[in-house]
């Protein structure tokens, strides 16, 4: 088959990561673009080797937190996400503002750590009640499939990240390549915000929808995570595979009880993917990325 691609399932502790393993057949194209592609499809499958590698994948984020941020002009309002990734952007618009490069800038932190970091890196913060609009948003991801479909909430703070993403005119999320899945639910379970008093019934509920729920349990304490909102986290594992997000979103979200869940369609505008190839880091668009996982033509990088 023309432009065949072969997935492989790598497990690294707890987490499978989904990559393009091998490209069969080349691509088309003119000859200079053509061998581009051949070795980017080459180093593709090498970056696989250092998906796990800590280092590896915070050049990547912050080789997206570069591209994300310089989207950004002089008196936007700027949403902030959660997260390692969003940190970093956050980290790089304070950059910019204190060079004087980005003048009136504001921003909506998505919760409290952002609200925090903002701070911390001189980027001044508004109440999300106190603006019209967000002009763009940046937020990381936990896994992203090839239609911008998102599962958000590893880090508990999906419920306003979703409310401020979804109310910016322009949602950047800033994906390394070991986030790209081909179906939501694969590395990472569905995590759902709960109101505390009604816990059981809400498990019953999921698990009539096919989830397996498991109550998310503190690090340094006893007992469960509670979020900024004051709710419990359940995450939801879908042993037979989420084949449509935007439906399951949907029906979690109707059970009494459930405030939010991660996952989160037809939000995202943009998605900027980072891989490595050989020394250097891409960034590109997530249909570029899709386009040359699945053979076609017309990949280029955006930076
Ligand atoms: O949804 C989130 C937090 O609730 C984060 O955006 C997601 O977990 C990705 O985090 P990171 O950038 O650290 O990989």
């Amino acid at each position: 088959m023309q432009g065949a691609i072969s997935f492989k399932q790598l497990t690294s502790g707890d987490k499978s990561l989904f990559y393009p393993n091998t490209i069969r057949t080349p691509f088309n194209g003119t000859k200079s673009s053509d061998s581009k592609r051949r070795s980017l499809s080459l180093s593709i499958s090498a970056v696989s080797q250092n998906a796990t590698n800590p280092e590896a994948q915070d050049a990547l984020k912050r080789a997206l937190a570069k591209k994300a941020v310089g989207l950004v002009k002089p008196g936007m309002v700027v949403g902030l996400g959660t997260g390692s990734t969003a940190s970093l952007a956050t980290e790089e618009l304070g950059r910019l503002i204190r060079k004087g490069k980005l003048k009136d800038v504001v921003a909506v932190g998505a919760n409290y750590q952002s609200r925090v970091l903002a701070r911390q890196f001189g980027v001044k913060t508004v109440d999300l009640n106190d603006v019209n609009n967000i002009d763009i948003a940046f937020d990381g991801v936990d896994e992203v499939d090839l239609n911008k479909n998102l599962l958000k909430g590893g880090g508990a703070a999906h419920t306003m990240q979703k409310v401020v993403d979804s109310v910016a005119k322009e949602c950047i999320i800033l994906a390394d390549q070991s986030k790209v899945v081909l179906q939501l639910g694969s590395t990472f379970p569905v995590p759902v915000e709960v109101l505390p008093s009604a816990i059981s019934p809400v498990l019953r509920r999921l698990v009539t929808l096919g989830g397996v729920p498991e109550i998310r349990s503190a690090l340094r304490k006893d007992g469960p995570v509670i979020t900024d909102l004051g709710n419990m986290v359940v995450d939801v594992s879908f042993p037979n595979g989420i084949q449509n997000p935007s439906e399951l979103e949907k029906n979690i979200n109707m059970i009494p009880g459930v405030v939010e869940n991660g996952i989160v369609s037809g939000v995202a505008t943009t998605v900027l993917v980072a891989i490595q190839d050989g020394e250097n880091v891409i960034v590109m668009n997530l249909e570029e990325f899709a386009e040359i996982i699945s053979g076609r033509t017309g990949a280029s990088s955006t930076s």
